[in-house]
């Protein structure tokens, strides 16, 4: 069953009151939380993470596989939550979104599923996606139908299919006009890259679905190529081998944490402590795991994202070749934050590799800097006809 929508149009919010009920006035034509001791209730729960913002038009918006981020004009970074939604499968209701929603991963009962409505960077579902988007963007501020303008990152490979999805999505939740612009040339300007000049430059965004890797001229991609692997494929690397190795079951917010602890653990060798269910008996297991266990276990979608770039830069021509071996390549994407990624593309590209400031969030705010910049609007694509 789909999530529900309660009367008089409101998100339901169950599970101890996890989503407020969202209302629509017909007379101030706008969506809000009800009241202002409501809104500031959910100011008070997301402290840090994200601002309910003022009264915004223009948005950029990254909706990633594994996070959703929301640029508003002049304001920055507004929102940055786990493209998550949890969803009570008896009744339909929705019952968190988001950050909420992503801590309740693998700790649901039966009857609660955790969706993430967004798969390689692509709409999965449709209907979650849309309830997720509707909500974010009232933490973003925006208003109701019509008023708000966005920029929104997309796939570089996606289809005329993917495309239409993201543009009725934002429709349906009330964006007025839409227009997308492709991930890595957002990437590249939220990272500082010179993208309209006559000079080569490498980005490579890895994300929690997909690897996108461009090369970008005079505002334009050269080459480009999207791959399948990235920050999901090596959490399910590690859920397989420990798996096969020590017939452990792990979930994947387990198997995240283990990679991610790769950075503290790393030049000590030491373990790495991981805990599962030993998938013959049904108990809880802790093991401690070398560092090199772990990265060996990496090892096959890391060769993977190595070789496509490399492939990239092979097909790149020769005097952009000549300006990548001088600049360097730089990552964006939280995935870039692997603990080597850097030095291993170092040593198979011979070029040097930087990690952007902020990594994650570089394509939110590069698409932001072209809803601020008219100068930088001919780096967007034009809305296919409805
Ligand atoms: N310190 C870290 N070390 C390793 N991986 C990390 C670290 N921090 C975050 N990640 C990984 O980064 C990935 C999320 O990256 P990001 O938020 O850029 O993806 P996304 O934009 O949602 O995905 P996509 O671009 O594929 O749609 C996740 O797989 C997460 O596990």
């Amino acid at each position: 069953m789909g999530p529900q929508v309660g009367a008089g149009g409101a998100v339901g919010g169950a599970a101890g009151g996890a989503v407020q009920r969202l209302r629509w006035s017909a007379a101030g034509r706008a969506w809000s939380y009800g009241c202002r001791a409501e809104r500031t209730a959910l100011r008070a729960r997301t402290p840090g993470r994200t601002t309910v913002g003022l009264l915004t038009r223009d948005i950029a918006l990254d909706l990633g596989t594994a996070a959703t981020r929301i640029y508003n004009a002049h304001s920055g970074v507004t929102v940055n939550e786990p493209s998550a939604v949890a969803v009570n499968t008896t009744t339909g209701r929705i019952l968190a979104i988001g950050a909420e929603a992503g801590r309740m991963c693998g700790r649901t009962p039966a009857h609660v599923k955790v969706i993430r409505p967004m798969r390689a960077g692509n709409i999965d579902d449709f209907e979650v996606a849309g309830r997720m988007l509707h909500h974010l963007l009232l933490l973003a501020g925006h208003r109701g139908p019509g008023r708000t303008q966005a920029v929104v990152c997309a796939p570089s490979d996606t289809t005329g299919v993917g495309r239409r999805a993201v543009l009725d999505a934002c429709r349906v939740v009330g964006v007025g006009r839409v227009r997308l612009i492709p991930k890595p040339v957002a990437a590249a300007l939220g990272a500082g890259l010179p993208v309209q000049e006559a000079t080569g430059t490498l980005i490579v965004d890895v994300g929690a679905g997909t690897t996108e890797i461009a090369v970008l001229c005079l505002s334009g991609v050269v080459a480009a190529r999207s791959v399948p692997v990235s920050g999901d494929a090596l959490d399910e690397a590690l859920q397989h081998h420990l798996r096969k190795r020590y017939q452990l079951d792990i979930g994947r917010h387990t198997a995240e944490q283990l990679k991610r602890g790769l950075a503290e653990a790393a030049g000590e060798g030491r373990t790495l402590p991981v805990r599962g269910r030993d998938a013959a008996s049904g108990l809880p297991v802790t093991l401690a795991l070398e560092i090199e266990e772990v990265r060996a276990a990496l090892r096959d979608p890391l060769e993977r994202i190595v070789s496509a770039v490399t492939a990239v830069l092979d097909r790149c021509p020769p005097e952009l070749s000549h300006d990548i071996l001088e600049r360097g390549v730089t990552l964006t994407g939280d995935g870039s934050r692997l603990h080597g990624l850097d030095l291993l593309l170092q040593e198979a590209t011979g070029t040097p590799v930087r990690i952007a400031q902020d990594p994650g969030t570089a394509a939110v705010r590069g698409a932001g800097r072209c809803v601020e910049e008219p100068s930088l609007r001919h780096l967007l694509e034009a809305a296919p006809a409805r």
